[in-house]
């Protein structure tokens, strides 16, 4: 793939704008603000793809026309989701000047590939694909290379999170690791990150900007709305423009030269994955131990002892064997796990002399 070159925007690059598009009032108000504050890629969505039905969901062709206006008016580029072959010819004829393919059609190699033929002959146009919906690396990697075979040379990858039945803090989990692949694959991929669809809430959206910026994220696509609260979508996690800004301008930023400097230097580059991951291995050791604490207040509520031994021989034998498929030393594994359930039995005990 033919990557970063097309793009020389400031860094970072910062596509916000409302989750949807819903009157032309909205838009042009929030277009508005977003341009006293200094943007001028604005996002905003037409069709929206929601996961219960009867949710609003877009407007859908009524937008175009305030979209065009909105352009005319303050001079900003538009980026939209588009998630079929007549959502692509639409946003062409309206002049959208950037499209996402969203982390619902990613998943689906067939609407891809509908897209990428859509897409045939225009080249010119930049086109995102957000992460799968589910984490599945490969069919990330296989929607980009759709839209790339199909002649587009503007391409770029969104990192919105993945879902999850599990309970989290997060909205759609980010699992960092799987876009640092994609990065470590593909360093010179325009990688943007969705802060807004991460969190789900606006308190959790600076760490995450801030995270993806210590990555070195290319960009970030951010939700913004005149009156977040009064949203039809994402109503929890969308910010004023001047909220945006203020946020944005918090974020610390590694100074350019620096960061490529340091870009050279791929130990350095390698040793700050290694940081992040281990931030994940251990918010996952924290959870582990929630779960164990759990255990032990109901265990000391019904009387039953600490330590079971048919449950530890169970862990004992099944974790070595996971950690095989995952190519872990056996002997490491069940190490490890020794030590975690000592941990287990100490945290445990407490409980019970408290
Ligand atoms: C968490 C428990 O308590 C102890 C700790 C275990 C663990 O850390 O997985 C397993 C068995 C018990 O010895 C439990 O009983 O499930």
């Amino acid at each position: 793939m033919e990557l970063k070159s097309w793009y020389a925007e400031e860094k970072p690059w910062i596509i916000a704008g409302p989750c949807s598009a819903e009157t032309e009032d909205q838009m042009m108000e929030t277009v508005e603000g977003l341009v006293k504050q200094g943007f001028s890629t604005i996002r905003a969505g037409v069709w929206k793809p929601r996961t219960r039905p009867n949710s609003f969901e877009g407007v859908g062709e009524k937008a175009f026309p305030w979209i065009k206006q909105a352009k005319e008016v303050f001079k900003v580029k538009f980026a939209i989701e588009v998630a079929s072959a007549r959502h692509v010819e639409l946003a062409l004829q309206n002049d959208i000047d950037i499209l996402w393919v969203g982390a619902r059609t990613t998943v689906n190699p067939f609407n891809v590939q509908e897209i990428a033929d859509a897409l045939k002959g225009v080249k010119d146009k930049p086109v995102l694909v957000k992460n799968p919906v589910n984490p599945d690396l490969n069919l990330w990697i296989g929607a980009l290379e759709r839209i790339h075979q199909a002649g587009i040379q503007k391409i770029g990858a969104i990192h919105r999170g993945f879902s999850t039945y599990q309970e989290s803090i997060y909205r759609n989990i980010p699992l960092w690791q799987i876009p640092l692949d994609l990065k470590s694959r593909y360093p010179e991929l325009l990688l943007i990150c969705d802060p807004s669809h991460i969190a789900g809430k606006r308190d959790l959206l600076f760490e995450i900007a801030q995270k993806a910026m210590n990555l070195r994220y290319d960009g970030l696509i951010i939700e913004s709305h005149r009156s977040p609260d009064e949203a039809w979508s994402d109503a929890a996690q969308q910010l004023t423009p001047a909220n945006l800004k203020l946020m944005l301008d918090k974020l610390q930023i590694r100074d350019l030269t620096i960061a490529s400097a340091k870009l050279q230097n791929k130990l350095d580059q390698i040793r700050d994955e290694i940081d992040e991951t281990d931030k994940e291995l251990l918010e996952v050791l924290a959870r582990r131990f929630e779960l164990v604490k759990k255990v032990g207040n109901y265990k000391k509520e019904k009387n039953v002892a600490i330590f079971q031994l048919e449950r530890w021989n169970a862990i004992l034998k099944n974790r070595p064997e996971w950690g095989e498929k995952l190519q872990l030393n056996p002997d490491f594994v069940k190490t490890l796990y020794q030590s975690v359930h000592d941990e287990s039995i100490r945290i445990q005990t407490d409980i019970y002399n408290e």
